[in-house]
């Protein structure tokens, strides 16, 4: 497989509805959401499900991919699109129904809790539990032991069972196993979304050693799309139990954030019978154009794009409107905001308007933005007709070949929201 160290090939997996047998094995997720089914049951007549006894399900049909040896790879998909089944069958915990997987080397989960975490050993057993799994020897072990009760913060009940652990610390401790026994590859579901935001932020960090330093391959599912923005370098999107779209995480995401709405890049309330307005102005459509003029998702780093907006005034003005764009980051962070420069006071005959603001090229930086379309009045006050938040979705791509808002050879991320060329002079003054 050279440095393919996973392959799957034309992989489904059937479940039949109200006859499945339980798994073997729960995650700790399945364990959540059957705590939430108890207590939905509880408002059940008779505590009885209304399913019907025998029906076909397909988790997933037909799925193929590669990944290479230290990929980052992020999954994502709208609840029940199979990544968590996915996960599973990665993991072994779960068999399936046909196709293919081959895997090259130590897996090491964190969604299991059947097989890796014994609830009655205490957080120290279970470290060594953890390790033999692994085939990890004694002196292995002990030699990550330290780094593993450290980074989970759980020095003081290292002698408790697990059992009487908080889902915190549970997570917070079966993470920590899982990235610091050296598997091959490390797979991990959304379960850390139970950790708070710093401990989140420890564990994207130790990921992206685990792949970067120590050139291991990490799959990574979460719904919080700046997470697997900043850890993935690829990413697949899983749409009722099919692989819809993979690349980039920017493109996938754009693309995923966009789906079921409207196209990639734009929206069209034309034939719509409630578009977003008011009595005054009614959004018709928004687009963004590439430097060639043609719609488009990805628009490069160093190309500029047009944004478009087509609104409908609905009656004579007293006073004109602004047009106005919000445009944000995939971390919800404002970039900037950007206006018409209107005559606000002087009056507008009924219509459908067009606006359109260039970005010139190398201003933004890498990564996804989403465009806010609003239309503003401010002859007596302000009155906002519209605000159409996120209504259009687009990724900035870095070819970092020929880009020169890189600077010379430099090929790593570049933080911040912008990355514009400005006016810089250097001189020799002494
Ligand atoms: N043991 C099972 N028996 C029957 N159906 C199942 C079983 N496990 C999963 N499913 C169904 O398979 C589909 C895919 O579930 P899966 O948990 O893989 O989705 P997911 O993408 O991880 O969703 P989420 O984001 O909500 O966790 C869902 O419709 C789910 O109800």
């Amino acid at each position: 497989m050279s440095d393919t160290v996973i392959r799957v090939e034309n992989l489904g997996k059937k479940y039949i509805i109200g006859h499945q047998r339980r798994e073997r094995y729960t995650t700790l997720r399945d364990m959540m959401a059957e705590k939430a089914r108890s207590f939905g049951q509880m408002f059940r007549r008779n505590g009885k499900e209304d399913y019907p006894t025998h029906e076909e399900f397909w988790a997933l049909k037909d799925v193929s991919f590669e990944i290479k040896q230290g990929d980052r790879v992020g999954i994502i998909g709208r609840n029940g699109a199979g990544k968590s089944t996915l996960l599973k069958i990665l993991s072994r915990i779960t068999e399936p129904t046909e196709g293919r997987i081959s895997i090259k080397g130590r897996v090491a989960s964190l969604l299991e809790v059947g097989t890796g975490f014994h609830p009655e050993l205490t957080g120290r057993e279970n470290i060594y539990l953890n390790g033999a799994i692994l085939g990890m020897g004694k002196a292995e072990i002990k030699k990550k032991f330290d780094e593993i009760v450290a980074f989970a913060e759980v020095e003081k009940f290292l002698d408790t069972p697990v059992k009487r652990y908080s889902s915190g610390m549970y997570v917070r401790l079966a993470f920590a196993v899982a990235a610091h026994l050296e598997p091959e590859i490390l797979i991990v579901d959304e379960v850390l979304a139970v950790g708070d935001a710093q401990f989140q932020k420890r564990c994207l960090g130790k990921m992206e050693d685990v792949a970067e330093k120590e050139g291991r391959t990490v799959i990574f599912v979460s719904h919080a799309m700046p997470m697997i923005a900043s850890l993935c370098n690829s990413c697949f999107l899983l749409k009722h139990g099919e692989v819809i779209k993979e690349g980039s995480p920017g493109s996938v995401i754009a693309y995923y954030q966009s789906d079921g709405q409207h196209s990639p890049g734009s929206v069209d309330y034309t034939s719509s019978p409630s578009p977003p307005g008011d009595h005054l102005a009614v959004l018709r459509r928004g687009w963004i154009e590439n430097e060639k003029g043609e719609q488009s998702l990805d628009v490069r780093i160093d190309e500029p794009l047009t944004v478009y907006m087509e609104y409908e005034v609905q009656q004579k003005t007293p006073g004109t409107p602004y047009p106005n764009f919000h445009f944000y980051d995939d971390k919800n962070n404002c970039a900037f905001v950007t206006a018409a420069m209107v005559d606000i006071n002087s009056p507008l005959e009924e219509g459908v308007y067009r606006a359109l603001c260039h970005i010139p090229a190398n201003f933004l930086n890498d990564g996804v933005y989403s465009v806010g379309l609003a239309v503003t009045f401010m002859h007596s006050g302000v009155h906002v007709s519209f605000y159409d938040q996120s209504a259009l979705v687009f990724n900035v791509t870095d070819p970092i070949e020929g880009v020169i808002t890189r600077g010379m050879g430099y090929v790593g991320p570049i933080p911040g929201v912008l990355r514009p060329v400005l006016d810089w002079n250097v001189e020799k003054i002494a």
